[in-house]
């Protein structure tokens, strides 16, 4: 049986590879894990988690082929119970939303990555959330889906836009803003929010209380690996 820290904890997203091992932390882009700069050594064992297929992984499992892998792949109602269908809901929300409520029994988890993901977490169970284009889906979707000519980058605000770049990545801004205060309306009082996601900072600018939690899935993987080792599962 391996102990907590030596286990090698792995979240597979759309674009990047997520990692921890022990107090290390680290991103790569999800198709260059052949060259994964992880550290030395072996670890005792491997808790992993993956949106869609694991092609990405092959490398990894080839790399440590001798160590026990363990999927987390569908949520377990006895840590976080949802509402939400739970053979649909991406692993990587139930695990955000897991370990934002051992953070607080309530509270509005905010995933700023290759999707905008938002989830309510009410009194220790997740009751659902909303899905929507990330920073660089948006754009691409209006690039790839108009014949808007590609505009230069602007830095994000909620001001009206006054060129190409400014009105598409302000129009990321305010509607991602605008679904951030539908999402705490449904909760009473302040729920504090919960922010991770490679753009948590595009859209911590608009949300000044957004309480910045870079690691939340790699820290619900954690707690459901915990649980592993727990019943002698890994
Ligand atoms: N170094 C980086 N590499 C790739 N994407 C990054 C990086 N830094 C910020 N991003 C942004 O983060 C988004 C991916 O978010 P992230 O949460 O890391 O990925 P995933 O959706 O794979 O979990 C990208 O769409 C991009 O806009
Ligand atoms: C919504 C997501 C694409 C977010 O993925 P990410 O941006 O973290 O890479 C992922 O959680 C997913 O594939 N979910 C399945 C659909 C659902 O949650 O209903």
């Amino acid at each position: 049986m391996s102990d907590r820290f030596d286990t090698l904890l792995l979240d597979l997203g759309n674009t990047r590879l997520h990692w921890q091992w022990g107090e290390q932390v680290g991103a790569m882009d999800a198709d260059a894990t052949a060259t994964a700069d992880l550290p030395a050594g072996t670890p005792g064992a491997i808790a992993w988690s993956a949106v869609g297929d694991a092609e990405s992984l092959r490398p990894l499992q080839q790399r440590y082929a001798d160590v026990p892998w363990l999927r987390c792949e569908r949520p377990d109602a006895r840590l976080l119970p949802t509402r939400y269908d739970p053979e649909r809901l991406g692993i990587d929300r139930w695990l955000g939303a897991l370990a934002g409520a051992r953070l607080s029994a309530d509270c509005i988890v905010i995933s700023a990555g290759t999707a905008l993901t938002l989830d309510i977490v009410h009194d220790g169970e997740h009751l659902g959330g909303w899905i929507m284009p990330g920073y660089r889906l948006w754009q691409s979707a209006l690039y790839g889906g108009t014949r808007i000519p590609r505009a230069p980058d602007a830095p994000l605000t909620d001001r009206p836009g006054l060129s190409t770049g400014d009105a598409i990545g302000n129009g990321w801004l305010v509607a991602a803003t605008g679904a951030v205060q539908v999402a705490a309306q449904q909760l009473p009082g302040r729920p504090p929010l919960l922010l991770a996601g490679g753009d948590a900072e595009l859209l911590a600018t608009a949300v000044p209380e957004a309480i910045h939690q870079p690691n939340l899935v790699l820290q619900g993987l954690s707690i459901w690996a915990g649980r592993q080792q727990d019943r002698g599962a890994l």
